[in-house]
């Protein structure tokens, strides 16, 4: 019996790549989810551990970023078509390359210059109570996801032996939106309540200059609770989902803010309860058998 090498190939799978493309004020938005996979010559590295041929999926991953900075990324077709030529044409071994892309769409929020809402993803919620006569209704929506590749700071934070986090005047600040509204009082318009929530809250994320989650979180609560009189409290969960910039430096490229890293995990998680003080009493509002 003989035992040979099949069919193979390897890459690096799901780069999140984040691109911001400045015309003045107006931000334009690219988010893709790239994976790269290299075929040909490698039963070195499998039958022997010689790597000679292998382009590192490191590497690969490097390519993606420093691609999407030297060149508008443009449609995926042919940022994948770039790609996937790049390693065949730059190595000897390597005949043939897949580069899978999923472009993530985003929607401006109401003509904003530099604030996004991601498509598709968002649910609308209730919960409602009855208990002796009497009912409670909280709504929400979860997993609104946002994104504003300007007006965002974060500094004047502790630093202790621990602390690398570098101090900035400019990051992409990102959340999925979990919010939840207890309402008071009769004859609320459901819908229309929901839509007005829901636009509040958007708009005083792309509007409110950020030098905190936590400070975005508050304005948030505040607004729809400024507004709405029909809304008594407002709970926000809001995850910080983290955009590094990619160092292209080793490139000789310079990254202005414009290459970013997507991080999924870990993340920062900011949650907090905006309420009023005259609100109903909560009741059986936020009642759960269990806790976890
Ligand atoms: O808005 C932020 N709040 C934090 O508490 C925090 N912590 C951190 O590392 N980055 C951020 N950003």
């Amino acid at each position: 019996m003989a035992i040979t090498l099949g069919p193979n190939q390897y890459g690096k799978a799901e780069v999140r790549l984040v691109t911001v493309r400045r015309e003045g004020a107006v931000h334009h938005l690219k988010d893709l989810t790239v994976s790269t996979s290299l075929r040909g010559d490698l039963a070195a590295t499998h039958l022997t551990g010689d790597n000679a041929d292998v382009v590192a999926t490191d590497t690969q991953k490097n390519t993606v970023y420093a691609f999407a900075k030297e060149s508008p990324v443009g449609e995926i077709e042919d940022f994948a078509l770039r790609l996937g030529r790049h390693f065949v044409d730059a190595f000897e071994h390597i005949s043939g390359a897949r580069v899978l892309i999923d472009e993530h769409g985003w929607n401006r929020i109401s003509g904003h210059e530099h604030a996004f809402s991601l498509a598709g993803s968002e649910k609308r919620t209730t919960a409602v109570t009855i208990q002796d006569g009497q009912a409670w209704v909280v709504s929400g929506l979860d997993d609104l996801v946002v994104l504003k590749s300007t007006g965002s700071e974060f500094h004047g934070f502790p630093r202790d032996e621990y602390t690398t986090l570098a101090e900035t005047n400019d990051r992409i600040l990102a959340t999925a939106v979990t919010a939840r509204w207890r309402y008071q009082g009769d004859g609320i318009d459901w819908a229309a309540s929901h839509a007005e929530v829901r636009r509040i809250l958007l708009e005083t994320f792309a509007d409110k200059h950020s030098l905190s989650l936590q400070q975005t979180l508050y304005a948030m609560g505040e607004a729809v609770l400024e507004e709405r009189e029909e809304v008594a409290e407002v709970r926000l969960s809001l995850p910080n989902k983290h955009h590094f910039l990619v160092d292209l430096s080793p490139f000789g490229l310079k990254n202005d803010n414009e290459v970013f890293h997507a991080a999924d995990r870990p993340y920062g998680l900011i949650e907090g309860v905006v309420l009023r003080d005259d609100a109903e009493d909560p009741g059986l509002a936020w009642h759960t058998l269990a806790s976890f």
